[in-house]
């Protein structure tokens, strides 16, 4: 893939700085709506060189800190800078930090790479640039199309190419893969993933786990106005309980006879336990000594998914009937997002 940058040496300089300076800093940040607080209290620091996902239920208050970080939302109390300073402190604002808040296209009449001429000139940058971030989406081959005309792909194309505009060091970016078919999912981690190897900060926020769980390096978790974790995706999925599954035909007879003070085990079906509390060789050496076949037996970690299920089970707003362990237990990635998504929202 083509470097997402026009400046080498401001590239390399950022590369250099990775992992050092926070670009994005929010300290005590506060929101109040009324007698509603959406943010409350909130600091963190989101560094270069990495993705940062930024994760909650609905309501959670993510959207409300991407306003503020935008200058959008004038904060109750507390601060958030870009790059050191607030963002409408910042004399070219659109250098600083690129933002794709919208996952939708843009209804116009203008061609794609008139809508991106027309944003350009109101900042001072040059039409050279416009091509280069046409290229660099890959909208090369639609440009010339009404922008009005284009898939949510394209779209969401053409909103990384507007936020890439001032060649930013900074990236906000609300559910980027929102809607997206499989290849395009792919092609967006592809793209966010190479941004932040460049040395460039970018702040991801998504529902769909199994894809954060893909594409971030860091996460950061906020339930009901507050930061509920911040911390490496391997150390959040590391706090994971493990827990071994076995297959056995006589797998009732199996749980019955492991039962013990801290050990559980749940029947998930006749014939599959999960045993938790546990080592697989300790069951596997119980199972002999007991005479009993094994047809599984699997370690399981705890994935991204599941730890975020536990992080906010007590957070979620908006409660439907769906039971959260039922959703975090579902089998696969797709079906466990999709019981996320219905307990979330
Ligand atoms: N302009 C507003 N006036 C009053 N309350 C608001 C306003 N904007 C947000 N809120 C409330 O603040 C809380 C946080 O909302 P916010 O949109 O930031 O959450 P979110 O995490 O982005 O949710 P979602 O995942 O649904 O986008 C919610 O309870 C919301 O109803």
């Amino acid at each position: 893939m083509q470097r997402a940058s026009c400046d080498t040496e401001h590239t390399d300089a950022r590369t250099k700085d990775a992992g050092t300076r926070a670009m994005i800093e929010a300290t005590a940040l506060t929101k109040r709506y009324g007698a509603k607080t959406a943010v409350h209290d909130v600091s963190f620091a989101v560094r270069p060189g990495q993705v940062t996902g930024f994760l909650g239920p609905n309501g959670a208050g993510k959207s409300t800190t991407m306003r503020m970080i935008m200058g959008l939302d004038r904060p109750t109390s507390g601060r958030v800078t870009v790059n050191g300073l607030p963002y409408a402190q910042h004399r070219s604002p659109l250098h600083e930090v690129g933002a794709l808040l919208e996952a939708k296209a843009v209804h116009t009449g203008r061609s794609a790479r008139n809508h991106l001429r027309a944003i350009a000139a109101t900042h001072g940058i040059p039409n050279r640039r416009v091509d280069e971030v046409i290229d660099l989406t890959g909208l090369h081959a639609v440009a010339g199309k009404r922008v009005g005309g284009f898939s949510l792909g394209m779209g969401q194309r053409l909103g990384l190419a507007a936020a890439l505009l001032g060649d930013p060091a900074t990236l906000i970016l609300d559910e980027p893969v929102n809607g997206l078919d499989p290849e395009g999912v792919l092609w967006v981690r592809g793209f966010v993933r190479q941004l932040a190897a460049e040395g460039r900060t970018v702040l991801l926020s998504s529902h769909l786990m199994s894809e954060m769980a893909l594409t971030a390096d860091h996460i950061i978790v906020i339930g009901k106005g507050r930061v509920i974790a911040d911390a490496s995706v391997a150390d959040i999925v590391a706090s994971t309980q493990t827990f071994v599954r076995v297959r056995s035909p006589r797998a009732a007879e199996l749980a019955r006879r492991l039962g013990q003070a801290d050990v559980t085990v749940t029947e998930v079906d006749p014939g599959l336990i999960e045993v938790r509390g546990l080592t697989a060789d300790a069951i596997g050496d119980a199972a002999l000594g007991l005479g009993v076949a094994l047809h599984e037996l699997t370690t399981v970690q705890g994935s991204l998914e599941d730890a975020y299920m536990n992080l906010t089970r007590d957070e979620v707003e908006y409660r439907t009937t769906v039971d959260p362990g039922a959703a975090a237990g579902a089998a696969g990635a797709t079906g466990a997002d999709a019981g996320l998504e219905a307990v979330a929202r």
